[in-house]
């Protein structure tokens, strides 16, 4: 036998950890072979590690994890329960679940939290687009069909899980981002600013630009993209979605660089570094039957909303109108 090379049952490689079971998996992040049931072990106590060395949570404070029903946020709300079981955090932990209104699809998993909050004992509350902002999504892909549809979900979602924490009463919210979502980002934050240079030179040249040209580019497209390519370069090297990770950690950003500032939206008073937050931006659209405003990149679109509202003068004045049934 290679020296340094593990020993092996009729075949399979042996766990690295207790040298007795067969190995399930190869770690992408140490490239060892390990089995089930050490992986689960290693891996809670890893997540614990974190949690301690970046003092994430304070004693007594109360928490709500993002349940989508997914595998993420349910491995995260068992994760986060039994952690805080085993080592007294002291957290108050709470589900906050977003139902978007789209049939057979969230109404489906939403039954797989109803049956988390039984079998972890954590107290589930749901906020709905509906009781927010008066559309579900259902209703919104039948007015602007299916182009664009992700960026009205992402947007109001982002927005109802904040107005389901002030809801709640929380301190922070838990998400089961992993680490493919955040390489992604770090990903497409670089291609949106080859996009904007690319635009610049084709705008400096003279040159026509097609809207649709562009279409391909919008950020749901991106996302896509970005997925894909983590994934194949996965398969070449496993560890390049943690490099990537890394690489982003290691950004800088200049100290010439004009940063947005987080303020309140004067609309609905939730986060904004804008004077509208574009959640009310979007809805103000849909309300409107001015679908397209708001969508794309946010520089320019208080402006936009402005300018938009100007033209459909015969209609009541947006102050006066209500971010959705709910009043928070
Ligand atoms: N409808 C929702 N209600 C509450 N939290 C949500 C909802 N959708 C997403 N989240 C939160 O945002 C995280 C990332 O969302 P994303 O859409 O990437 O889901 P995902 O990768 O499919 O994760 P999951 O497997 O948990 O669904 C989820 O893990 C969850 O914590």
């Amino acid at each position: 036998m290679e020296a340094g090379t593990k020993p092996k049952i009729s075949g399979a490689r042996l766990c690295c950890c207790c040298n007795q079971r067969r190995a399930a998996l190869k770690r992408p992040k140490t490239l060892e072979q390990i089995c089930r049931e050490c992986f689960y072990e290693v891996f809670e106590e890893e997540i614990h590690q974190v949690i301690v060395e970046n003092q994430l949570f304070k004693p007594g404070e109360r928490i709500a994890i993002g349940a989508s029903g997914g595998k993420d946020s349910t491995v995260l709300a068992y994760v986060l329960s039994e952690l805080n079981r085993r080592h007294n955090y002291g957290l108050d932990l709470f589900l906050l679940s977003v139902d978007e209104g789209i049939t057979g699809y969230r109404d489906d998993s939403l039954e797989t939290v109803k049956r988390n909050e039984l079998q972890y004992g954590l107290p589930l509350k749901i906020v709905s687009y509906k009781d927010l902002y008066g559309w579900t999504m259902d209703e919104i892909v039948k007015m602007i069909g299916l182009k664009n549809n992700c960026t009205f979900c992402g947007v109001f979602r982002r927005q109802a899980l904040d107005r389901g924490a002030a809801l709640l009463k929380v301190d922070k919210v838990a998400t089961g981002h992993n680490a493919d979502d955040i390489a992604e980002t770090v990903l497409l934050n670089i291609l949106r600013d080859w996009v904007d240079a690319l635009q610049l030179l084709l705008v400096k040249m003279d040159l026509f630009l097609d809207a649709n040209l562009l279409s391909i580019y919008s950020p749901n497209a991106y996302r896509g993209f970005a997925r894909e390519f983590i994934k194949d370069l996965e398969r070449l090297r496993p560890r390049a979605i943690l490099d990537i990770i890394k690489s982003g950690e290691n950004f800088r950003i200049s100290a010439s660089t004009k940063m947005p500032e987080q303020g309140t939206c004067e609309r609905c008073g939730y986060i904004s570094s804008q004077k509208w937050c574009k959640a009310c931006v979007l809805l103000e659209g849909l309300n409107r039957g001015l679908p397209k405003l708001g969508i794309g990149r946010s520089r320019g679109l208080n402006s936009d909303v402005k300018k938009d509202v100007k033209q459909d003068s015969g209609t009541k004045s947006i102050e006066s109108k209500q971010c959705g049934s709910l009043d928070f």
